[in-house]
């Protein structure tokens, strides 16, 4: 069994502002852990954290119980033995997709290196294109040489920063699927920093939602989803209607004043026997679902409702919350 990756309270700041700030995350072995957040959050920087391309200002990073780095010291990025996937795949232009893969296989000797190599590309669908250049390969096609690149050398961990977010969206969730069921057999810690709450939820097993340089929240994503701790938590893993207290009529929710509701669009169902009616402004087909806009009472609401059930702009609907995708947070919190 491979070693957690762990960052153990770490800081690290730019002209005196903490962008990391007193982080602890474990990345456990054989699990995909999603980094997510919104534009600054330090996501990104505490990735370049775990990978030794900044040192910490505070704290410790580990591998097991190795010391990556601390304060006195910081293990060159070279020296860890972490597998690095950024957004702009970074492949060797004059190489092949084999020679790409096979590159950090060189103390195998040519043959097994190359054998090796090509093992990967085929775990990666990519056996057709292993003589092809960069420049003859899809988006795709280069993310997954890229993945098997990184994977080859069996390193201790791997770090992604947005690989797929440069891909066309038709195939981003397929290349995502195959290229995290190779990160999981490896059976290494995996981070995956993304701000698509989509992509963490599909594809994480466990997320750590970052706000303000600080971990805010973590655990299994689902789990997450469900049991947000604050309002910019549930913001943060997809769309909220956020109301304050004195805009909830009565019969949709108890609030007590000071605090706010934080419904998510498919948490507001039709309910043809509700006395809380609101008027239907725009009814959208998004597929399975329709998007409804909502006017309640004056406040704007989104719903996803099943398509079949949908009605059109210009009803009215009677409303209900589903309790299990409604949450009430204090405002000062939020
Ligand atoms: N080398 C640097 N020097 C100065 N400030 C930096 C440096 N790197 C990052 N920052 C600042 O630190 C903050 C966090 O940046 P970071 O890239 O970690 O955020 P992020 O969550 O990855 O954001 P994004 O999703 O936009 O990439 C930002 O305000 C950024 O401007």
């Amino acid at each position: 069994m491979s070693d957690s990756l762990s960052a153990i309270g770490v800081s690290r700041a730019y002209h005196g502002v903490r962008v990391v700030d007193a982080v602890s995350l474990d990345l456990k072995p054989g699990r995909v852990t999603a980094l997510l957040g919104g534009s600054g959050a330090g996501k990104s920087t505490l990735l370049r954290l775990f990978a030794g391309l900044e040192p910490v200002d505070e704290g410790e990073i580990r591998l097991g119980g190795r010391v990556l780095s601390s304060t006195k010291t910081t293990l060159p990025p070279d020296k860890r033995h972490i597998g690095l996937i950024f957004q702009d795949f970074a492949l060797f232009p004059h190489l092949t997709a084999l020679q790409n893969v096979a590159f950090g296989l060189k103390p195998l000797g040519k043959e097994a290196a190359k054998a090796e190599a090509l093992a990967w590309l085929g775990r990666l669908g990519l056996t057709e294109r292993a003589d092809a250049y960069p420049h003859e390969l899809s988006g795709g096609e280069q993310q997954r040489v890229a993945i098997a690149r990184a994977l080859a050398p069996k390193p201790a961990a791997i770090l992604m920063d947005e690989p797929f977010s440069g891909l066309d969206p038709a195939l981003r969730a397929s290349v995502r699927d195959e290229a995290l069921e190779a990160v999981r057999a490896a059976g290494i810690p995996a981070l995956l920093v993304t701000h698509d709450p989509v992509e963490a939820l599909e594809a994480a097993d466990h997320v750590a939602i970052m706000r303000g340089g600080k971990v805010r929240q973590e655990g299994p994503a689902a789990e997450v989803y469900l049991n947000p701790v604050s309002a910019d938590v549930a913001a943060s893993l997809g769309p909220v209607n956020r109301l304050a207290a004195a805009g909830v009529p009565a019969g949709l929710a108890d609030v007590a004043p000071g605090t706010e509701l934080v419904v998510r669009p498919e948490g507001i169902c039709l309910d043809p026997g509700s006395k809380v009616r609101a008027k239907v402004l725009a009814s959208q087909v998004t597929g399975a679902m329709n998007r409804l806009v909502l006017d309640l009472g004056g406040q704007r609401l989104v719903a996803l409702v099943p398509r079949h059930e949908a009605p059109k702009a210009g009803d009215e609907a009677g409303i209900r919350l589903d309790p299990a995708l409604s949450f009430i947070f204090c405002s000062a919190k939020a």
